[in-house]
């Protein structure tokens, strides 16, 4: 996926000016930055929830930028939000579903009239559903109604919806908000096994710099909707601009730069 040039104004207000950048396919890309930054903007370009003012997001040789959120999925594209937004009467199995329902042969009049094909290409889709919740160690919930799990427990179940997708590249927002050391741990072991699989390329939004350093081939710091920096993670941590932006530059006045570096994973995390 290749970003150039993306800029987003609202009425006079310049939310992201000029970013871009490239994920290489099977790479996790960390996208960082102070509160503010336009992390969570940039992400709503990219997946069509926002239309940049200009500039162009490409998934290969497709032009994204004006795709409605809808059509994501035909260009491979899925996300997770930083709030997830779960069915929540719904079983867990049926919203892990819904994330596959653009794979379903046909359209609206088939599905409705159910004819063999559709019911077979239905079963194999809730044989997947489970064994994607059983992988995430969630199958013990497929049948329980949604809105009696935890928050780190709707994270996974999103990340499971989105998978169902099978998406070329998958944008998380904020993945480890909230969550445990334990589901933080568990989250990154299952982004080792997607990475392992291959051909998934991820972009994570994160402030917890401990997943973004366990996780992320490269990093990108946004500052006040520009690209600040791009590096592996330890660099990012280590640059000067990055500290300053999440510290402020008084900090960069401090003689103990080991110090203001863990602060941007402690502040962050
Ligand atoms: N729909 C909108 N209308 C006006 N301003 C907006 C809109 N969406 C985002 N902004 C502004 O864009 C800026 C960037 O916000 P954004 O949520 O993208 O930052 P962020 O880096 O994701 O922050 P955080 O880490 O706190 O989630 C903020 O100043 C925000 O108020």
């Amino acid at each position: 996926m290749t970003l150039a040039d993306v800029n987003l104004h609202f009425g006079g207000v310049t939310v992201l000016k000029d970013v871009g950048f490239t994920v290489e396919p099977g790479t996790v890309l960390g996208l960082v930055g102070p509160n503010g930054a336009g992390k969570t903007s940039l992400f709503n370009c990219i997946s069509g929830h926002y239309r940049p003012s200009s500039g162009s997001i490409r998934i290969d040789d497709a032009e994204i930028s004006q795709t409605r959120p809808a059509g994501m999925s035909r260009h491979g594209l899925a996300r997770t939000f930083q709030h997830p937004a779960l069915q929540l009467e719904s079983t867990v199995l049926d919203n892990v579903l819904l994330g596959g329902h653009a794979r379903l042969p046909g359209g609206p009049a088939s599905w409705a009239v159910r004819l063999p094909p559709m019911v077979r290409s239905e079963r194999e889709l809730r044989a997947e559903a489970l064994d994607r919740l059983e992988e995430l160690g969630l199958g013990w919930a497929a049948h329980r109604s949604a809105d009696e799990l935890s928050h780190g427990l709707h994270k996974g179940v999103e990340l499971c919806r989105a998978l169902m997708a099978r998406p070329q590249v998958l944008l998380l927002d904020e993945p480890a908000a909230g969550l445990s050391h334990g589901e933080v741990d568990s989250f990154i072991q299952t982004i080792h096994g997607l990475k392992a699989a291959g051909e998934i390329t991820l972009v994570i939004v994160e402030h917890h710099m401990g997943v973004i350093s366990a996780l992320a081939d490269r990093v990108v710091v946004l500052n006040h909707g520009s690209k600040l920096m791009e590096g592996t993670a330890c660099q990012a941590q280590s640059d000067p601009r990055v500290i300053e932006a999440y510290l402020g530059k008084d900090s960069m006045d401090s003689n103990d730069s080991t110090d203001t570096r863990d602060g941007i994973g402690d502040d962050a995390a």
